[in-house]
């Protein structure tokens, strides 16, 4: 790699906490120094801003990994030709983010930090740029699906099916992002909650987030017939080919979408000795028992164990549930393993199953959305750097 990873590393963690000013700098610059191009983002920037540093704390974080930054910059570029990304919008993009960057990094930048964030995003736009040039010009950059089926499955909670104006083809385990005319350029992520059908129709299942832009109108306001857009599909925690290892997956809350979709392709290909776990908020939010309980009695080689507080309990209580049933569950040496849920799932349980003798290379789950690590203390240099609620020199305590 021409540039140092523990350089860029080192920078970011330097701005890492203050991701919104960063960002919002980032933006005011690339639209100003490029006209026109605010009309491509959409209109409440807020929700976007903290989006972008996802994606960047993503590609930090894998730095360090090539092999997995490979794929991932990849699906991204692939991804980018929803939004009719071409080569020459990147330059202007790097230029926003270098200037950002230096903007909020104060005398930590230095030459050489700014020349290994070039080369960093030298290398990461090449990859992406090229990854989109390899897509054959056949495969369309989105897909226009019909809302073909709704069901509220619970008060904030739906089951769409849609069915894609193309051929959509895409592995039982992926995710996709979807598009509402609702809510314009508003890209959000879904696991589809099916293997792939021969009609071409797919099932998602949507929560609706508190404030949530896309998953409010998807869950309440969209109308059979309408079309939702989708982009490729994305994520590779598909079924580990030609294994024949036991498997165990954990599905909680909407984290029962990819599972279900997974259990599907499983039952098409013979099956093999499975413990699926669920887990939810509460037996009220069980919002898919029907099709539990169907796929249990189908198939011998399914179990499950349904893990949820009675009514009221906490979400707290529910955690508790889950990991009480796994470490019951004992010894996963040898198996496959899928988590799908929150973002804090992954850490807390996987480590806990890595305990229980699971191997990290047979332990599978999607890229959450990363938190932003804000409990760090403070150096002295971003101390000073940091914009504060309150003035930092309370002059009538002089006194
Ligand atoms: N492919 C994937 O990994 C997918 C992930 N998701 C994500 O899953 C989340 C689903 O949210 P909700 O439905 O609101 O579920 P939720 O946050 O209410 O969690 C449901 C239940 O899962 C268990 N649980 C959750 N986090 C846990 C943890 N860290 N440790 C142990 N147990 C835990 C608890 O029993 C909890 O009550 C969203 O963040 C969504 O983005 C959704 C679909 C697919």
């Amino acid at each position: 790699m021409p540039f140092d990873p523990a350089v860029i590393r080192a920078s970011f963690a330097v701005v890492e906490r203050r991701a919104d000013q960063l960002t919002k700098f980032f933006y005011a610059h690339l639209f100003t120094n490029n006209p026109g191009v605010e009309e491509l983002f959409p209109a409440r920037l807020a929700e976007q801003r903290d989006r972008l540093f996802a994606a960047l704390t993503q590609l930090v974080t894998r730095l360090e990994e090539p092999e997995k930054l490979t794929g991932y910059l990849a699906a991204l570029g692939r991804d980018h030709r929803k939004f009719q990304a071409a080569p020459e919008h990147y330059p202007a993009v790097g230029a926003s983010l270098i200037a950002a960057l230096k903007h909020f990094s104060g005398h930590s930048w230095t030459q050489e930090v700014e020349k290994s964030w070039l080369e960093a995003f030298t290398v990461i736009s090449q990859a992406m740029i090229d990854a989109a040039a390899a897509v054959p010009d056949t495969v369309p950059r989105w897909w226009d699906a019909e809302v073909v089926d709704r069901r509220r499955a619970t008060p904030d909670l739906a089951v769409l099916t849609l069915r894609p104006d193309r051929p959509y083809p895409y592995t039982a385990g992926q995710y996709l992002t979807a598009c509402s005319d609702r809510r314009p350029q508003v890209w959000r992520p879904y696991s589809v909650a099916c293997a792939p059908r021969t009609d071409n129709t797919l099932e998602l299942h949507v929560r609706r987030i508190p404030d949530g832009l896309l998953s409010t109108a998807l869950v309440n306001d969209v109308r059979l017939g309408e079309t939702v857009r989708i982009g490729p599909p994305l994520g590779e925690a598909v079924l580990a080919p030609d294994s024949y290892r036991p498997l165990l997956m954990v599905a909680a809350g909407t984290g029962w979408a990819p599972v279900k979709a997974l259990l599907e392709q499983l039952a098409q290909d013979g099956g093999r000795p499975t413990t699926v776990f669920v887990a939810a908020r509460g037996d009220e939010d069980q919002y898919d028992l029907a099709a539990v309980h169907a796929l249990v009695k189908e198939h011998p080689w399914l179990h499950a164990v349904l893990a949820a507080p009675e009514r009221g309990g906490s979400r707290a209580e529910g955690v508790r549930l889950l990991r009480e049933g796994l470490r019951a569950y004992g010894d996963c040496s040898g198996h496959d393993i899928h988590l799908a849920g929150p973002p804090d799932l992954a850490p807390g349980v996987g480590a806990q199953l890595l305990e229980q003798g699971a191997e990290s290379a047979y332990l599978r789950h999607d890229p959450a959305t990363p938190t932003f690590n804000r409990s760090r203390p403070l150096t002295p240099a971003e101390w000073f750097l940091e914009e504060r609620d309150v003035p930092w020199i309370n002059r009538t305590e002089l006194g």
